[in-house]
């Protein structure tokens, strides 16, 4: 057995979320087009005589240290289907921001499922730990695969895309997260009839060939109007971004995180400087995508 395994995961933005009605189980149906972003959290897995978390980085308080965090859930998952105890340390290296509707609990998941199938030798195939990831959360499977993908059902089901070039983010993180349930729940308010979801024909075409004008014209998250209604603050931050010469500014998922894509590095590096002088955000980082989904980067040991 390898004495440590580091999984590096990256964050999401969803640069289409369209949302149906709500379904007979609570969740929606979703177009849900996956961009994943390089913004990372790592986590280490390292032999232990039971399940045990912690966590550093800037968030780290804000993240539970017990069974519910979704990367323990994920070991017991994996350890439960191979009919072993999850006896593991996993050590999380948060920089995804929490609740802000970039997936960093999904990632911290999906990594921890990679690291403890390399850690205890499991040898689980791809299809078993997407099965798994898809039980622990609507977002978790994509965490996995990374690129870009489109999500149907409540966003598991993935058909990956082809991206045709590199584009350039800015993230601004806002102070406190918002509850995922609770913006659903507003969308349902403020929605009482909502369409059929289907993914934009234009937005996949901008993604193909690495058309960022193009992108930027057919952007379009569902959720975001409830999230300004719980939130209405970030329509300051988006503001901002946009008066920085964004191609685009939008709510990131369930937010409260915002998203602005830029025209080229040095147009991002602009517009994050803008942001965080501007008091409307917590800060402001750039980030390109796509990124790759969850990887080992480190092994130490047989
Ligand atoms: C907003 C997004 O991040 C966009 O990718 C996702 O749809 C949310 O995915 P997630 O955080 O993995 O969500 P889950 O853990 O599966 O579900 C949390 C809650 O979000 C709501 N939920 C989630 C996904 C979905 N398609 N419909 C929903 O209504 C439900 O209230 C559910 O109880
Ligand atoms: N490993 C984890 N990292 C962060 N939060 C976790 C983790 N495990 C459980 N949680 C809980 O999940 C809540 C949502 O956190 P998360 O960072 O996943 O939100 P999110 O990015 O908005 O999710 P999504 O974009 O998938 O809707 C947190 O408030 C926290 O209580």
């Amino acid at each position: 057995m390898p004495q440590s395994v580091t999984v590096r995961v990256p964050a999401k933005v969803n640069v289409q979320l369209a949302v149906g009605a709500a379904r007979p189980d609570g969740f929606h149906d979703l177009a849900n087009v996956f961009l994943a972003v390089g913004l990372y959290d790592e986590v280490t897995a390292t032999p232990a005589g039971d399940l045990r978390i912690t966590v550093s980085g800037a968030d780290a308080a804000l993240v539970p240290l017990d069974a519910t965090n979704l990367a323990a859930r994920a070991a017991r998952a994996l350890a439960a289907r191979h009919g072993r105890e999850p006896g593991v340390h996993l050590h999380i290296a948060k920089d995804i921001p929490v609740a802000g509707g970039m997936a960093g609990g999904s990632a911290d998941a999906a990594a921890a499922l990679v690291a403890c199938d390399a850690l205890w030798g499991t040898g689980a195939s791809r299809a078993e730990l997407l099965e798994i990831c898809a039980e622990l959360g609507s977002d978790v499977p994509f965490s996995l695969v990374g690129g870009a993908a489109l999500g149907t059902g409540r966003g598991e089901r993935l058909a990956e895309l082809a991206v045709g070039g590199e584009f350039h983010w800015v993230f601004a993180a806002a102070d406190g997260g918002l509850s995922t349930p609770a913006v659903y729940a507003e969308f349902d308010r403020l929605t009482p009839a909502a369409p059929v979801p289907e993914a934009s024909p234009a937005l996949l075409a901008a993604l193909r060939t690495g058309d960022a004008a193009a992108l930027a014209a057919s952007v379009a998250n569902d959720l975001q109007p409830a999230a300004l209604s719980l939130r209405p603050s970030l329509a300051d931050t988006l503001r901002t971004g946009e008066e920085a010469g964004a191609l685009a500014a939008l709510v990131s998922g369930s937010g409260p995180t915002t998203a602005f894509l830029a025209k080229d590095a040095a147009a991002a590096t602009a517009i994050a400087a803008t942001l965080n002088a501007s008091g409307t955000c917590r800060t402001a980082r750039v980030a390109l995508s796509p990124a790759p989904g969850a990887g080992v980067v480190g092994q130490r040991g047989a």
